[in-house]
């Protein structure tokens, strides 16, 4: 499903933030990503995304190569990743529940079926009934299932979520686990990235670690 061969990503400035990984995630994977700061775990997701191309080397998701997708194919190919990044910012000039249907907006679901989503995704995420609130009001730790949920309302096949547990309490994160492990119960594919891979041990997933841009043991 999504597939790395030889990828490198060099930023303008001329650092390579990846160095010529290869690698397969299959269908209903869920792996994590772990490195240090820096390490290109951040580059390596927005690379599966299409939000960076690789610098040589090519990134397939369902054999499709997303840095040879015209303009106008990106945003229907778009629809299959929810993403949760740390630059997705909230929006505090709306409602909980505003801000979760964006992604629905933006794809133009109609009415009945938007309402029926959001408050199944924020019931997922056990934010029933705060749809009324300006994000404002929340927690941090709601505030980041606020997140979540905005990321797979439009139930993608691909979550990708860049150190969804940073900065959360440690019985907090194993709770924010536990909602990945119920998407990948129901076929999502994930990738999450954290620094702290005692997190991952938990979990017996397979751990993909980054070092200075190349996989390491
Ligand atoms: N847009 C950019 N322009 C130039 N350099 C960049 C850019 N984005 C990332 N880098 C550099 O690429 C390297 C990898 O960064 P990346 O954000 O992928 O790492 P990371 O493992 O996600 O780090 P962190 O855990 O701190 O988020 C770093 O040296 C970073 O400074």
């Amino acid at each position: 499903m999504i597939q790395f061969q030889q990828v490198t990503k060099r930023y303008p400035g001329g650092l390579e933030a990846l160095k010529g990984l290869s690698m397969d995630i299959q269908p209903g994977e869920l792996v994590f990503l772990a490195g240090h700061s820096g390490a290109g775990k951040s580059t390596l997701l927005k690379l599966i995304a299409g939000i960076e191309k690789p610098t040589a080397g090519t990134v397939l998701v369902n054999g499709q190569n997303l840095a040879r997708a015209s303009r106008g194919s990106l945003p229907y190919v778009r629809r299959h990743f929810g993403l949760i990044f740390q630059d997705h910012k909230i929006l505090f000039d709306r409602s909980v529940y505003d801000n979760v249907k964006l992604p629905l907006d933006i794809i133009g679901f109609d009415g009945r079926e938007v309402k029926r989503r959001v408050l199944a995704a924020l019931d997922k995420v056990g934010l029933s009934g705060k749809e009324k609130l300006n994000p404002i009001a929340l927690s941090g730790g709601e505030q980041q299932r606020l997140c979540i949920a905005r990321a797979v309302v439009h139930r993608p096949a691909i979550l990708l979520a860049d150190e969804p547990t940073a900065n959360l309490d440690r019985d907090y994160a194993h709770d924010i686990l536990e909602l990945f492990k119920s998407f990948h119960q129901v076929g999502v594919t994930l990738v999450i990235s954290a620094h702290d891979e005692t997190l991952m041990a938990d979990y017996g997933r397979r751990i993909l670690r980054l070092k200075n841009g190349q996989f390491s043991a």
